[in-house]
């Protein structure tokens, strides 16, 4: 069976057909690295990596490529109010991001570009752009003639005409339409900046990504991914770019996730009804928040709250309770019977999983089909079976799951505070017989367990981390 996808450009479910037999090329465009990041922001990092390992999982080669935005005019502005230098703040903030989506289960991209060490390749870029009469200077911006690439408004469905309509030339803009976009900003006075042909100045928001994916990934790409809000302008900006200069189509398939919202509204910066992922983790299990976005359809708007993060960790903590379940049962068993009408029930949702993923990615039927698992799993122990084949099956397809959409489907094993005291015991006796290796070892293995030491004048005191 092949795998469906949705393509924003089609307006349709297609099926994945790759340029290339068993390897995926992916773009997914990044964050402006000048905060950090909110859920909203996590949901495209999320759902695209849960994506890029479906396609793994499937036996293809997924290359991925996600960009940083690190200088535009957010960042200067974040920057001159910090009184910090561009880089360092952009390279604060892109530290902060590898932590709170690594925190979430995101995997690092193959390559993730900066907008600061591709300036060669952009700079070429919009030259070969104005060479070919797509672009033009205007006092050392440099804009894209929108009216000139024909099929421009493909992507959202929008006309040129009724683009035109609403499109206003804003003061400063020295644009001969309001439709042209900027790929060329000169720079204002003591602004950072780099040499160009046009002078000193820095790129456009849209031509870092045409750019980008052009140097690393080639003319046309498999799937171009990102938040809805980027569909337009930023990726009609960047198809114009893109195909106006290589004559090829850019990407074959468009991927736009959908909204995480706080009472029916976006969650965005500018509305300030955001929550922090970096404060969020702080009081939840980050399990749980990638857990909870998967729980829904990659597309379809997510409210986001309290309630439900908690309604998220009871689901998880269910299945957690049925694998343990599993684990006991199965250890105290001597049942090697093969009880095959379950094992083909157990092998059923698995194939089930994979027809809902399938589908455009349904991780959303996905987990139901794994709350199907957990439901025949209760069904089977609550029969006093206790096949050691069958609880074996139920438990490699319940964590190939889990692996797949990479959330932890077993909870983990804690510490009992008597197995603490005994250990803290025999690293008090070490240490009398001088054997300080021993002790050291007991320190380092708590430690990595969560359980911090220290010796105090009483003794040893301990703590959870
Ligand atoms: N509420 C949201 N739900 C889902 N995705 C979002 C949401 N807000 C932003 N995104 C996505 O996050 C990614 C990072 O974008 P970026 O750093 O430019 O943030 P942003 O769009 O400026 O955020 P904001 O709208 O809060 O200003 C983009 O793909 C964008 O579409
Ligand atoms: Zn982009």
């Amino acid at each position: 069976m092949a795998i469906k996808l949705y393509n924003t450009l089609a307006r349709k479910k297609e099926e994945l057909k790759p340029l290339q037999d068993g390897k995926v090329t992916m773009y997914v465009c990044g964050p402006t690295v000048y905060n950090y990041i909110h859920i909203g922001n996590a949901r495209p990092a999320i759902v695209f990596d849960m994506i890029r390992k479906y396609l793994e999982y499937r036996g293809y080669h997924v290359h991925f490529i996600s960009n940083f935005t690190d200088v535009d005019d957010k960042i200067i502005n974040a920057a001159k109010e910090l009184k910090e230098e561009v880089p360092v703040l952009a390279e604060r903030f892109i530290e902060a991001y590898f932590e709170d989506t690594g925190a979430l289960g995101v995997k690092k991209a193959d390559i993730h570009p900066r907008v600061t060490e591709t300036m060669p390749d952009i700079i070429s870029f919009i030259k070969a752009l104005m060479e070919k009469g797509y672009a033009y200077e205007a006092e050392g911006d440099v804009y894209f003639e929108t009216k000139s690439f024909k099929e421009y408004g493909k992507l959202s469905s929008q006309s040129i005409n009724d683009l035109q309509m609403g499109a206003r030339i804003e003061i400063g803009e020295k644009k001969k339409d309001p439709l042209d976009f900027v790929l060329w900003k000169k720079a204002k006075e003591g602004e950072i900046s780099w040499d160009s042909p046009w002078g000193k100045g820095r790129p456009g928001w849209h031509i870092e990504c045409s750019a980008m994916v052009k140097k690393y990934l080639g003319d046309t790409i498999d799937i171009h991914a990102g938040g809805q809000d980027l569909a337009f302008p930023h990726h009609e900006n960047e198809i114009a770019q893109s195909e106006a200069l290589n004559n090829k189509q850019m990407a074959k398939y468009w991927l736009h996730n959908g909204y995480i919202q706080i009472n029916n509204e976006k969650m965005s910066k500018s509305l300030g009804n955001f929550v922090l992922v970096h404060d969020i983790i702080q009081k939840h299990r980050p399990e749980v928040i990638r857990f909870f976005m998967l729980q829904s359809h990659y597309r379809s708007p997510l409210n986001f709250s309290e309630e439900l993060l908690e309604s998220a960790k009871s689901s998880l903590e269910r299945i957690h309770t049925t694998t343990n379940n599993l684990k006991h049962r199965f250890n105290e068993s001597a049942d090697f019977g093969e009880e095959s009408d379950w094992i083909d029930t157990v092998r059923q949702h698995k194939e089930a999983f994979i027809r809902e993923m399938d589908d455009d990615f349904n991780s959303a039927n996905g987990i139901s089909v794994l709350f199907d698992l957990v439901k025949d799993a209760n069904r089977y122990l609550q029969k006093n079976h206790s096949s050691k084949r069958v609880m074996q099956t139920f438990l490699d397809v319940i964590r190939e799951i889990g692996g797949v959409l990479d959330i932890p489907v077993e909870a983990e094993e804690e510490i009992l505070d008597e197995e603490i005291e005994r250990l803290i015991e025999e690293r008090n006796q070490a240490r009398k017989e001088r054997n300080f290796a021993r002790a050291d070892e007991i320190r380092d293995s708590l430690k990595e367990q969560g359980i911090i030491l220290e010796d105090t004048s009483q003794g040893t005191r301990w703590k959870r981390e």
